[in-house]
């Protein structure tokens, strides 16, 4: 009833007047069997008294019966499919709500998180039954109940109301009983979720693409084949041992019950048939009608399993809103999928900013401390000044924070300790989202998004004239004009028209969606590895120009190139969590310390190089 409750209050996002409509189909299909019963029995009935007219009748009504019985069917199909997708679509929509309001980077990367997302996503994927499908099958089940009623009530009147009642106790019996194995199994099959979610991935990587180039050329199809197999193993033994331990010998168990409730009410039937108490016609109702609450306790294919994991799947979306630490708070409306134009007037990601920019203040790191969750401790108490209006480079070895700096300063994660102050504000009591508009931000994993060259830039803005600009001032203009369609061309060769980008055209495409956030209005810039896939000359192109066009604006650029950083007017190295040296790059060249040793040991190895290549 714990799962019930909230599937049924989801009927009324399906439209009550369609709810209404399925209930009161679902009742006539309960009705149907019933009358069937009741016509075939009169039709048997009045054969020995070769009564023609009353043939005829019991005939017609019965063929009609049956005919109503087909024709309506896909009526019943057809309601419930808008139903589910009525409810899925409200699902969805909380779905989406939640991840739009910002659930917490920390609270996303929980495995428990993460686990009720996949259950959630294999619903609306349709691998599993969705919330729609559950609430669906919940009306469907009454068309079982009213026939489970009229049955009983049939036995009651032709037979006795005694054997009527053994009947449909038996029936309530079973039912319930079966309804606990399958909850039972069910929720064995949530406690593999996990499991479920490595073979998903494991599957997907011996089939999708994303690997193959890998898997092809590092030999690994027999790795692969064993891992996936291990994965199978480690889901589908468990998942298979609790099939036959909660539903098989279970369902032998109530089957013996059914039978004895069957065999109770046979037996009687003979009895009153050898005693000359029954007539044809209640002979032929009651053998009938016996049927049908036997029936009663087998699996119902149109209900059971949407139902039981339909609910489930609903419980995995609440349980996800509740984690992400979102209130239940109404969908946004929904929005047509169709109309996607390449260059859609939607509203631009950067719109706000152009009113919203303007210069921030110096950003201070205060005695900072913050570990991930689960993890060590990245910083313990890190002190640093990134200046207004200039440009600072972060270096430092694999593992030191860099990227953890630059997401506590996006406020993806707050500090466990200590402050960040932007202009003497501590950063906790700005708005997380107001402040992330004013940041223009590319990691080093950042986004290759199957959409556009021109969404790629701007991301909903169609001022082709400023993602020009954007892609000049990255250096990515060549890149846009090599493109069949220019900004329009999908930068994906999977789609039709499609063109793929190599690495470093995709850089550029990024620091062209960067410098196009700057543009409308962004206040801090912040590269993590910008040029990390640009050749040499592309790299030093990009910061010949970057300098002047980025002048008064805060920048941080994270890199492991000395030949990017050292043009940074402030650098900082950061080694295990702390600042270890600052200064321009002739100055920590001068004190010979991290930064001296690191700048000559890279060099020191393009030397090598040229040495070689001479
Ligand atoms: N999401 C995370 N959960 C747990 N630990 C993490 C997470 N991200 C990073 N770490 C850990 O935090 C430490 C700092 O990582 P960070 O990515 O900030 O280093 P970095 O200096 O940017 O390294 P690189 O130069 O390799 O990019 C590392 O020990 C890393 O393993």
């Amino acid at each position: 009833m714990r799962r019930w409750l909230p599937i049924l209050s989801l009927l009324p996002h399906a439209g009550r007047a369609t709810v209404a409509a399925s209930a009161l189909l679902n009742v006539v299909f309960g009705l149907l069997p019933i009358a069937v019963i009741w016509w075939m029995s009169l039709l048997l009935a009045t054969v020995p008294h070769a009564a023609t007219e009353g043939i005829g009748i019991a005939l017609a009504l019965t063929v009609g019966s049956l005919a109503l019985q087909q024709l309506l069917g896909p009526f019943q199909t057809a309601l419930a499919e808008v139903i589910s997708r009525r409810i899925d679509g409200h699902c969805v929509q909380l779905l989406l709500a939640t991840s739009f309001r910002d659930a917490p980077i920390a609270t996303l990367e929980q495995p428990g998180v993460l686990d009720r997302l996949a259950d959630i996503r294999s619903a609306f994927d349709r691998t599993t039954a969705s919330p729609g499908d559950a609430a669906a099958a919940t009306l469907a089940l009454l068309a079982r109940y009213v026939q489970l009623a009229g049955a009983v009530l049939l036995i009651a009147v032709v037979l006795d109301p005694l054997t009527a009642l053994v009947v449909g106790a038996t029936a309530i019996v079973i039912r319930f009983g079966q309804r606990g194995s399958l909850g039972r199994f069910g929720a064995m099959w949530d406690g593999l979720t996990a499991n479920r979610r490595r073979l998903h991935y494991v599957r997907t990587l011996a089939t999708g693409t994303d690997a193959a180039k890998e898997i092809r050329v590092l030999g690994l199809r027999g790795w692969l084949g064993d891992r996936l197999r291990a994965e199978n193993d480690g889901y589908l033994q468990p998942f298979w041992a609790g099939r036959r331990r909660l539903l098989m010998w279970p369902f032998v168990g109530f089957a013996t019950v059914g039978l004895l409730g069957a065999a109770l009410a046979l037996a009687q039937l003979a009895r009153g048939t050898a005693a000359g108490e029954l007539s044809l016609l209640q002979f032929a109702v009651a053998v009938q009608a016996v049927l049908i609450p036997i029936r009663f306790g087998v699996y119902f294919p149109e209900c059971d399993v949407q139902t039981q994991f339909g609910t489930r799947s609903y419980t995995a979306l609440t349980d996800f809103i509740a984690l992400a630490g979102v209130p239940d708070a109404p969908p946004p409306p929904p929005r047509g999928a169709a109309d996607r134009p390449v260059l859609r007037p939607s509203t631009p990601r950067f719109a706000a900013r152009r009113d919203g920019g303007g210069p921030v203040g110096a950003i201070r790191f205060e005695g900072v401390a913050f570990g991930y969750p689960g993890g060590h401790r990245v910083f313990t108490s890190l002190d640093l000044e990134l200046p207004a209006g200039r440009s600072t480079a972060i270096v430092g070895l694999n593992g030191a924070g860099k990227t953890t700096l630059v997401k506590l300063l996006a406020r993806f994660y707050d500090p466990d300790g200590g402050r960040i102050t932007v202009g003497g504000t501590d950063l906790a009591e700005l708005d997380p989202r107001q402040w992330q508009r004013r940041l223009a931000v590319i990691f080093q994993d950042f986004n290759r998004y199957e959409l556009s060259a021109a969404e790629n830039i701007g991301l909903g803005d169609t001022d082709e004239a400023a993602l020009l600009r954007a892609a000049d001032r990255a250096g990515a203009r060549d890149v846009v004009d090599s493109l069949p369609g220019g900004l329009t061309t999908n930068l994906f060769s999977r789609y039709a028209d499609g063109r793929d980008l190599s690495g470093g055209q995709w850089q550029r495409i990024a620091l062209a969606r960067a410098l196009h956030a700057v543009h409308s209005g962004a206040s801090v810039l912040i590269l993590d590895e910008p040029t990390a896939q640009l050749d040499v000359r592309a790299e030093v192109e990009f910061y010949d120009q970057f300098l002047t066009r980025t002048e008064g604006l805060t920048s941080i650029v994270i890199s492991h190139r000395f030949s990017t950083v050292r043009r940074a007017d402030h650098i900082v190295v950061l080694e295990h969590g702390t600042v270890v040296e600052r200064g321009d790059h002739d100055s920590l060249l001068a004190a010979d310390g991290r930064y001296a040793e690191m700048f000559h040991l890279q060099a020191s190895r393009f030397a090598a190089v040229g040495e070689v290549a001479a």
